[in-house]
């Protein structure tokens, strides 16, 4: 990573309470490796060294506002494309036991890799779909966490993620702007699914500006067993919502 890389990691952390200056090798080696990956895999659009740091370390790491991921938590991240926001979380959080889930197996096998070469050993990608995961008694109700940043609109996270959380566990969604229509009709969805609505956190990212919306739903009961839908179903036919 160049010095000019560095300055923006420690700051963009700076800017989010975090000092990442101890783990600042490990993000250049994630750097290096992404960049590899990229030129065999195609993972991110982002191939600019300012853009990689900022937009998806930094920006992986404001999923840690409000503390929800404080603690020795059993954590999943759906739909973690390249390992983001899993692999930042991994290397500042040790003490989350992160599940990075994807259905794109390169994808997976991409953060594996890394996983393995930056030494994190609390890191168990999962190929698979959220909706089969969340009917698989090895994995319904059994997170303490779910993550997911820019996967989908707020009604079908909502069916993904709750019926993957134990009662009293929380869902992290990390998105941009987000409507009001878009906010109720999520709300209306967590309630179908086990959820309430607990947090509504708009922010702007570090150092771009950038509009970023943090958005917390708890699971406050069971989740019913005609949920999730099976595959396909959450995002085309949304509860509560227009399919895009
Ligand atoms: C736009 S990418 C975002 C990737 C990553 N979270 C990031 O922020 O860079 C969305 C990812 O979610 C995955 N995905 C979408 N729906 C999914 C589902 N139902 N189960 C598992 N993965 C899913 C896709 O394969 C894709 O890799």
């Amino acid at each position: 990573m160049t010095p000019e890389g560095q300055e923006l990691l420690r700051r963009g952390g700076q800017a989010l309470g975090l000092d990442l200056t101890p783990h600042e090798e490990q993000f250049a080696r994630l750097l290096e490796l992404l960049r590899a990956g990229n030129e065999r895999l195609n993972l991110t659009a982002l191939k600019q060294e300012k853009d990689i740091v900022l937009k998806h370390f930094v920006d992986s790491l404001t999923c840690l506002r409000g503390g929800h991921l404080d603690g020795e938590l059993r954590t999943l991240d759906l739909g973690t494309g390249a390992g983001f926001p899993a692999l930042p979380l991994a290397i500042v959080r040790p003490q989350l036991h992160l599940t990075p889930l994807d259905s794109i197996r390169k994808k997976i096998e991409f953060v594996r890799s890394a996983a393995q070469a930056l030494g994190l050993m609390q890191v168990t990608p999962l190929v698979g779909r959220a909706e089969t995961l969340g009917r698989d008694p090895a994995h319904r109700e059994c997170y303490d966490r779910v993550v997911a940043r820019a996967v989908a609109a707020l009604p079908v996270l909502a069916e993904l993620a709750l019926p993957l959380l134990k009662v009293g566990g929380r869902f992290v969604a990390q998105k941009g702007p987000i409507t009001p229509e878009e906010l109720e009709a999520g709300q209306k969805a967590a309630r179908e699914v086990g959820g309430q609505l607990t947090e509504v956190d708009p922010f702007t990212l570090p150092l771009s500006g950038d509009a970023r919306t943090l958005v917390v739903l708890e699971k406050i009961r069971h989740t019913p067993a005609a949920y999730p839908r099976r595959e396909g179903v959450p995002t085309h036919q949304p509860l509560f919502w227009k399919a895009k």
